[in-house]
């Protein structure tokens, strides 16, 4: 069996009103990746965020590796990629310069630093940004940074939520090959999205969380998976109406 790169066991996380996590089970296995699709406020960013301790759960279990948690140190996190939310980078330095910093951060030795950092700006075709300063990147060009700054350093488990939100095709498309060949060499990713289509086609497993659940999981391979896709979210929020009506009177 693949080694698990991540788990999740009935992690919770509600938020005043009901909105959030609610009892999620999530497994990423080395070598896969695993995609998580639903409507806009689903829970997927939540979800990631608990998962990468930025958000507290109120119960439930995260593992990294063989670590929980809680007891993830530093060599542990040395090992994971993200980018949840905007890409963290400081402005003022250049893309080259945040990169590096991204790398120290993750405890690379100094000297296999210059490297990573070039090959990682020509992943993701960034080298004629090299020299130039973050403030003034496009959106998608510091989104291509920090998918760069997550993935430099070869993790064991990469997560990143909507990579492809703001590129162009041909942002897309590096994405995908970068994500491929992480997975081809025995990462573990997880990844958020909106694109179906997209998604079909790199991940190897499509879990579609509705309100804050993970309802069901969609054929990479199977035709139609849009509407295999809204089939899912119905059924539940079908289900689900039925729970919370009240009882007709006899
Ligand atoms: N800090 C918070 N306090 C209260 N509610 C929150 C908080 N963070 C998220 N939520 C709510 O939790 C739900 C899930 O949000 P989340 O951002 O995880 O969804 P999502 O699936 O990532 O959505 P999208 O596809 O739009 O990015 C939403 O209803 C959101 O409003």
């Amino acid at each position: 069996m693949s080694e698990l790169r991540l788990q999740t066991r009935n992690l919770t996380r509600a938020f005043p009103g009901g909105a959030g996590v609610h009892g999620v089970d999530l497994d990423v296995t080395a070598g896969q990746i695993h995609a998580l699709v639903g409507l806009n406020g689903a829970g997927k960013t939540t979800l990631m965020r608990l998962l990468l301790g930025m958000l507290r759960p109120d119960s439930g279990a995260v593992r990294l590796g063989g670590c929980a948690l809680g007891e993830a140190g530093a060599a542990t996190w040395a090992r994971v990629g993200h980018l949840v939310g905007h890409p963290l980078a400081y402005p003022e330095l250049d893309a080259e310069s945040n990169l590096t910093v991204a790398a120290r951060m993750r405890g690379v030795p100094r000297p296999r630093i210059p490297a990573m950092v070039a090959r990682a700006l020509a992943e993701l075709d960034l080298e004629q940004y090299a020299r130039v300063r973050t403030r003034v990147l496009s959106s998608g060009n510091r989104q291509r940074l920090g998918v760069a700054g997550a993935l430099q350093h070869d993790p064991d488990l990469v997560v990143l939520d909507e990579p492809t939100n703001a590129l162009d095709p041909a942002g897309v498309l590096l994405v995908r090959e970068a994500l491929l060949r992480r997975a081809h060499a025995g990462a573990g990713v997880l990844v958020s999205s909106h694109h179906l289509d997209e998604v079909a086609r790199i991940a190897h497993r499509i879990t579609v969380v509705n309100r804050g659940r993970t309802i069901g999981t969609l054929d990479p391979e199977g035709v139609e998976i849009e509407r295999a896709f809204f089939a899912l979210v119905h059924a539940d929020d079908e289900r689900r109406k039925g729970c919370t009506q009240p009882s007709r009177p006899r």
